[in-house]
């Protein structure tokens, strides 16, 4: 099956609109993570993978290399941030990559394959979430009441988070799109090749280029997925701070454009940006595009960059968010979530307003069975 038919085929399994999952790196702070370091999210991929995943119980867990680098104390949780967010009701969720970078991890005093073995890692660390959850909702058949978790056999996407070459710089060039004048596609193509191909090899069924914050880097990543024989599909998402442009005030048509010119892009949208402004983007990106849009805000509060913190009580809550969210479906949305302070709580939310939505029963999914010694 082709890339585009099989974004189509789960889109009308999960009902027409997929509910992709929320903040993960904000999930990991909401949890008593210090992120306070370049690497950002995936500082936890050194040292606590437990609390992206789930909680270790057991304690002849080896994490080899990994338990090297582990110096936290335990966290107080009994679950970890990608199986919060399946259980409620994400049917994409994306890998702890965002901010991993060879390079970044180069800086930390890191080896090329320690840094590989990282980004390796950060997809493993979804995959064996998604099949704790494929085992939980088969053992929560048998039983009468779930409480509030979504406990539903379907086919769940895991999407390695790709982020800008902006996020690895960690000088809020992420938001402001501005490389300066001397940078150029190869530049960009080359700093992320290693990376998007280690990460592809991995196994994810997702390519997540994210945050993607002007037109040149959107071309990049389309480049390397011709370039290196990328047999994964991708989607391309941007982030805007005024609902017309992408924050580098490139005009969001080019951008989508850059996505266009691939077959292996299949759904392009808008992450990490203001709910407020979401609704006209779509609108514009629908303009141009045939493919799937899809669109996780952040919560709307605004960023101190000063200060490397999110200035509390400036955002919308989750109800006025969700309130928001058909807005955006009957604008042309079919793959939406949250972003950047964004919790499991906005997510839950945004599956309750969608569940109304039909499912097709002829695609019943066959969840793989749990692997021996799991669960
Ligand atoms: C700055 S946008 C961050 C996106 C990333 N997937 C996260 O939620 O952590
Ligand atoms: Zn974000």
């Amino acid at each position: 099956m082709g890339h585009a038919a099989m974004m189509s085929d789960f889109l009308r399994q999960c009902g027409g609109v997929a509910v992709i999952d929320g903040g993960f790196a904000t999930e990991l702070e909401r949890h008593g993570a210090d992120l306070n370091d370049p690497l950002w999210s995936a500082k936890c991929l050194l040292t606590s993978p437990d609390l992206i995943r789930r909680m270790i119980k057991s304690s002849h867990v080896d994490f080899g290399f990994f338990r090297l680098a582990a110096n936290h104390k335990t966290l107080d949780l009994d679950e970890g941030v990608h199986l919060d967010y399946l259980e409620a009701g994400a049917d994409i969720i994306l890998t702890a990559s965002y901010q991993a970078t060879i390079q970044g991890f180069k800086n930390k005093g890191y080896s090329v394959e320690q840094g590989e073995n990282m980004l390796r890692k950060s997809v493993e660390l979804a995959r064996e979430a998604r099949d704790i959850y494929y085992t939980r909702c088969h053992e929560a058949q048998t039983k009468d009441t779930t409480g509030d978790k979504i406990l539903k056999q379907r086919q769940i996407l895991v999407a390695a988070s790709v982020g800008s070459y902006g996020a690895y710089l960690a000088d809020g060039s992420e938001y402001s799109g501005d490389y300066g004048d001397a940078m150029n596609l190869e530049f960009l193509r080359d700093f992320h090749r290693r990376r998007v191909k280690v990460l592809a090899e991995a196994g994810p069924d997702l390519i997540a280029f994210e945050t993607v914050p002007n037109r040149l880097e959107a071309q990049a990543f389309a480049m390397l997925l011709e370039e290196e024989n990328i047999n994964v599909p991708a989607w391309l998402s941007f982030n805007s701070k005024d609902g017309i442009n992408v924050v580098s005030g490139d005009s969001i048509t080019e951008c989508v454009a850059a996505a266009e010119s691939s077959n292996k892009v299949v759904a392009v949208g808008i992450n990490c940006t203001p709910p407020r402004f979401i609704r006209d983007l779509v609108l514009s990106i629908k303009k141009v595009t045939s493919k799937p849009i899809l669109i996780y805000p952040n919560s709307g509060e605004s960023y101190d960059a000063d200060i490397k913190q999110w200035v509390q009580h400036t955002g919308v809550s989750d109800k006025d968010f969700v309130s928001y969210v058909n807005k955006w479906c009957e604008a042309g949305a079919s793959l939406v979530g949250g972003c950047c302070r964004t919790t499991p709580h906005t997510i839950r939310s945004i599956y309750g307003t969608l569940s109304c939505k039909s499912s097709d029963p002829s695609l019943v999914f066959e969840a793989p069975r749990p692997r021996p010694n799991e669960g």
